[in-house]
């Protein structure tokens, strides 16, 4: 009987002995890297966890700290995870162009339960495979076949920031932009209209809950194992909402499957590649003619697609254009100089697409808020950073935030000047100092089709309103979830012309 009741207390103290154990020899570790790069102060065995600690805006100011105290490079250590922050142009090069560091960081994981293996968190083989099934689902010929559409759809925008704005009063664009956002990627990738699928506003409400929670979890440890996270409250809230966000995603799905028929489109060929006979298929036409083909494809591996680009596809752009706007709002000048040149244009989508000076704006707005803010990868074989090694194990963090704001690439970095896309202007500039959509084999797939939608909606909105930010730059809290937002949202004074 003694017997039975010590059994249990022995094994927790095996447990938290084993832990300990874990966490010396991962601080030894860290002792000696730091030999190799600088390191904020940090608690003895948990690290860094303690100055995170907080919430997003605090997360977001600890880093900008680090970036400040520490220099371009620095080491962070999360209980026993270590990763190299790097914030120089060198640094992001060595890793975007090594073909042996394309898996994802652990902060990726989160978002498992939700995206699955799509492509955004896919490794290995079955990435690659995937990646050259969708590359084609965003070729230009088939963005040519969205223009039309993505303008209808800036239209909608303009339509429905008329009802709601007021010249007086400042209106948060950011929930108006993204619903029409997500009803462009619905329309267009999907082929499925938002509005026969309901549940737009369940969706949004829960991509914001899941968004918010990788943040959560990532600065609390004891939320990171998945099954721990899941008995909590919270992790209860999370889990009802993955599956809000599965159910409209597999609606969408349906939908489409029920208005098409991918057997007409679709030839087998010899090496059993899906071979488009009529026209090239936009992407879960792609995927529904490619399950036919190949049956390693299941309905799960489309739905993890499908949620993948929803959301990659909707949010990004979303702040894109919000964070457009909220620049040009404090920069009246370029405004006009916008304005000028949309009025100026001819009427087709074509026209809009190809203005030098909107696409300049457009530039440098992703330089100053880049929407996805930050990117890992895992280090599995060591790399080398000019004459200095990373060992495997320590993941490699690049925070785009901070080096596109490097003023060794952009002089005067928190100043929003356009002209630094001029023509012949990125001259000297290192290539690796400016990357929103990242680069090397992992970057965005959807980078064109992004650029289309931000230049259209942006100069859709110049063409039907005169705005101004209700903050400035300086007054912005950022609050960085899956994507950069502001604590405040973009609050705008919008007046009609
Ligand atoms: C302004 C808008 C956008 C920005 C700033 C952006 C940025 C990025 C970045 C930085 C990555 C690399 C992520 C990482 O390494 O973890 C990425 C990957 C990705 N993006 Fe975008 N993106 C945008 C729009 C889009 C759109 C419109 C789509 C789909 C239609 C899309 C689909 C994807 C996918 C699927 C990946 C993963 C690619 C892979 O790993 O092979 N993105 N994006």
């Amino acid at each position: 009987m003694t017997l039975l009741l010590l059994l249990p207390v022995l094994l927790l103290g095996l447990a938290l002995l084993a832990g300990l154990l874990v966490l010396a020899k991962s601080s030894v570790t860290f002792s000696r890297l730091r030999k190799q790069f600088p390191a904020p102060p940090f608690a003895f065995l948990i690290g860094h966890v303690s100055a995170y600690w907080g919430d997003e805006v605090h997360l977001f100011k600890t880093m900008q700290r680090f970036r400040a105290t520490m220099g371009r490079r620095w080491l962070i250590k999360m209980m026993n995870e270590h990763a190299l922050n790097l914030t120089d142009a060198e640094g992001v090069e060595a890793v975007m162009t090594s073909s042996k560091h394309i898996t994802k960081g652990p902060l990726y994981d989160f978002l498992l339960p939700w995206l699955g293996r799509g492509l955004l968190t896919n490794f290995g083989g079955s990435w690659h495979h995937r990646r050259k099934l969708l590359t084609p689902a965003f070729h230009f010929k088939i963005l040519d076949e969205f223009g039309p559409l993505l303008a209808q759809h800036s239209e909608q925008l303009v339509d429905d920031l008329r009802v709601v704005a007021s010249g007086t009063e400042p209106l948060d664009v950011v929930e108006h932009v993204s619903k029409i956002t997500l009803g462009t990627i619905c329309e267009t990738a999907m082929g499925v209209n938002l509005h026969s699928c309901g549940e737009g506003d369940e969706y949004f409400a829960a991509v914001r809950t899941v968004g918010a929670s990788v943040i959560y979890r990532m600065m609390r440890p004891w939320t990171w194992n998945d099954f721990v996270f899941g008995l909590t409250p919270h992790g209860r809230e999370v889990t009802k909402c993955m599956n809000t966000l599965h159910r409209f995603t597999e609606k969408v799905i349906r939908e489409r499957k029920s208005t098409q028929d991918t057997k007409a489109a679709t030839e087998p060929s010899p090496g059993g590649e899906v071979k488009l006979r009529k026209r090239r298929l936009a992407f879960l036409d792609m995927l529904l003619a490619a399950q036919k083909e190949d049956l390693t494809l299941s309905d799960v591996d489309i739905r993890n697609e499908v949620d993948t680009f929803m959301f990659e596809g909707h949010e990004t752009t979303a702040m894109a254009i919000c964070w457009t706007l909220f620049a040009l709002g404090n920069h009246p000048d370029i405004q006009e100089r916008v304005r000028q040149e949309v009025l100026g244009a001819g009427p087709a989508w074509q026209d809009i697409v190809a203005l030098p000076y909107l696409e300049q704006v457009v530039k440098e707005s992703l330089r100053l808020y880049p929407p996805v803010l930050y990117i890992s990868r895992i280090n599995e074989q060591g790399l080398d950073i000019g004459d200095k090694h990373v060992e495997s194990g320590v993941h490699l963090d690049m925070i785009i935030y901070c080096l596109h704001r490097d003023p060794a690439n952009f002089p005067d970095p928190e100043r929003f000047d356009p002209e630094r896309f001029a023509p012949g202007e990125d001259r000297g500039r290192h290539p690796f100092a400016y990357v929103p959509f990242s680069g090397g084999l992992r970057n965005c797939i959807g980078k064109r089709y992004a650029m289309m939608e931000l230049k259209l909606m942006v100069a859709a909105v110049a063409r039907a309103f005169s705005w101004r930010a209700r903050h400035s730059p300086e007054e912005i809290e950022f609050k960085p979830e899956l994507v950069l937002r502001a604590s405040q949202g973009i609050q705008l004074y919008l007046t009609p012309l």
